[in-house]
């Protein structure tokens, strides 16, 4: 059935409840893209921590087998020099459930459009989850990074985002702008004859079901707070609407009630007392500097979410240590935040850490939280042994740096010696 994909002769496949939970086999298939760029360093690294995290935690009872699928430049190598998404590749991730992905280069102005984003749509991962903690020892441009521990819920599959645009000077630029200023009597585009134009498409939909997710995570996880992120002072019905949208549903979904007259809410669910309140994104950029520790769950929009997570992983270390999951409500592809550092691609030198600790996500959602465990502790002694890759370690006095493939050497190498 698949043209490239080979199905590994052991292990089976992760099959999904009726409920959508999962059922996990003691030797499941796990599909993985290498990644681009520095892809072919992390990526193998990974596999290796994982691998003993695994056997470490359960002496052989349990075992990954991986299952090599393509995306990106070694898929256009491997299919033909237009494919860099095959069909089977998307076929694999449904149908084995749980995948992990490297990143994958998107160029800047002409060329394909996002293979990440791609993903993202056609398979409907709505959720884009990514946690924000700190290690103790990583350097942090911020006096308190113990303050930051958020968990941030970035919608994924609308808003400018979704790449619906037509270049300047273009006919179908022509004919939209056209259209808006006959037909719709837009008098603000300010130089019509040389304007791209984009459209930001934010439905309630798309908003409720990412922001219902948030509020169940801050419900399950005890969390004590969700902060809708927008811009809904200027943008009044796309970003406006992802506000009102939430409070909506968290009135009436959740039960919340109007917290001193509103529009923050506060919901109980039995002793536990959440308040979800709302930020603009503006200021909120500046408060997750001066005050982390009044944020907590935050559910934003695509856009914002991609610039907050960069931001939010660089108080704590950087985006070499800052993992993340695409969701929707049966399939997950875990992924690190960071691209593919194309100076670094093939040097054995960057941070392997985003990308494992997405595989410690990953492992959670499998139920395996022995291995899980492993990785933490693991990842938490050898920083703190102040065994760091070049983007720590150049921060870090007395730090011993090491390579990519080093590093993963040394997190196995503290495995289950806590
Ligand atoms: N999900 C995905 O697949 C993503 C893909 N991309 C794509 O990646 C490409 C490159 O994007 P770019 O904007 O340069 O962003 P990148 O995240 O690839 O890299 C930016 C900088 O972040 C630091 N960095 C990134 N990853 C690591 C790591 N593992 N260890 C240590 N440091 C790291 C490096 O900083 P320094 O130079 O200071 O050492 C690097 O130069 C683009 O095509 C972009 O579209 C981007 C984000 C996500
Ligand atoms: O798709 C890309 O190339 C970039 C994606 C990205 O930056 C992200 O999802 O955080
Ligand atoms: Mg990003």
């Amino acid at each position: 059935m698949y043209q490239k994909i080979k199905i590994p002769t052991s292990g089976s496949k992760i099959q999904l409840n009726q409920d959508l939970t999962l059922l996990v086999p003691d030797n499941p298939i796990i599909p993985f893209i290498e990644g681009d760029g520095i892809g072919i360093d992390i990526t193998p690294v990974m596999i290796k921590v994982v691998d003993a995290a695994i056997r470490q935690a359960y002496g052989g009872k349990r075992v990954i087998s991986w299952m090599e699928i393509y995306a990106g430049e070694k898929a256009t190598h491997l299919y033909d020099q237009e494919t860099w998404l095959p069909d089977e590749t998307l076929t694999a991730a449904k149908e084995f459930v749980v995948s992990i992905k490297g990143p994958l280069t998107t160029p800047v102005s002409g060329g394909i459009r996002s293979i990440n984003v791609a993903l993202r749509q056609l398979l409907d991962l709505y959720i884009c989850l990514r946690p924000i903690r700190y290690f103790q020892g990583v350097p942090s441009p911020v006096k308190h990074p113990e303050k930051v521990n958020m968990t941030i819920f970035r919608e994924n599959s609308e808003d400018i985002y979704a790449g619906i645009e037509w270049e300047a000077q273009t006919k179908e630029a022509g004919q939209v702008i056209d259209f808006l200023i006959r037909d719709m009597g837009v008098r603000k585009i300010r130089f019509p004859e040389t304007s791209a134009i984009g459209v930001k498409p934010v439905s309630q939909e798309g908003s409720q079901r990412l922001i219902r997710k948030a509020i169940q995570y801050a419900i399950d996880q005890h969390r004590d707070s969700v902060t809708l992120v927008h811009k809904g002072n200027i943008m009044k019905f796309t970003e406006g609407g992802f506000k009102t949208w939430g409070y909506s549903i968290a009135q009436k979904e959740f039960g919340a009630q109007l917290l001193d007259g509103g529009p923050w809410m506060k919901l109980k669910h039995g002793n536990h007392e959440i308040v979800i309140k709302d930020a603009i994104a503006d200021a909120f950029l500046q408060q997750i500097l001066l005050r982390p520790e009044e944020y907590d769950v935050i559910a934003t929009l695509n856009l914002n979410g991609d610039y907050i997570s960069d931001a939010l992983a660089a108080q704590v270390g950087g985006i070499g240590i800052a993992p993340g999951a695409n969701l929707s409500d049966s399939i997950a592809i875990f992924e690190a935040t960071h691209g593919t550092a194309p100076k670094y691609a093939g040097k054995d030198m960057v941070n392997p850490g985003s990308i494992i600790l997405s595989a410690e996500m990953m492992l959670r959602h499998l139920g395996w939280y022995e291995a899980a465990d492993n990785i933490i502790q693991s990842m938490e002694k050898t920083i703190s042994d102040k065994i760091m890759t070049y983007d720590l370690a150049r921060l870090t006095p007395n730090a011993k740096q090491v390579s990519c493939s080093q590093f993963g050497e040394a997190m196995i190498q503290r495995m289950g010696t806590l």
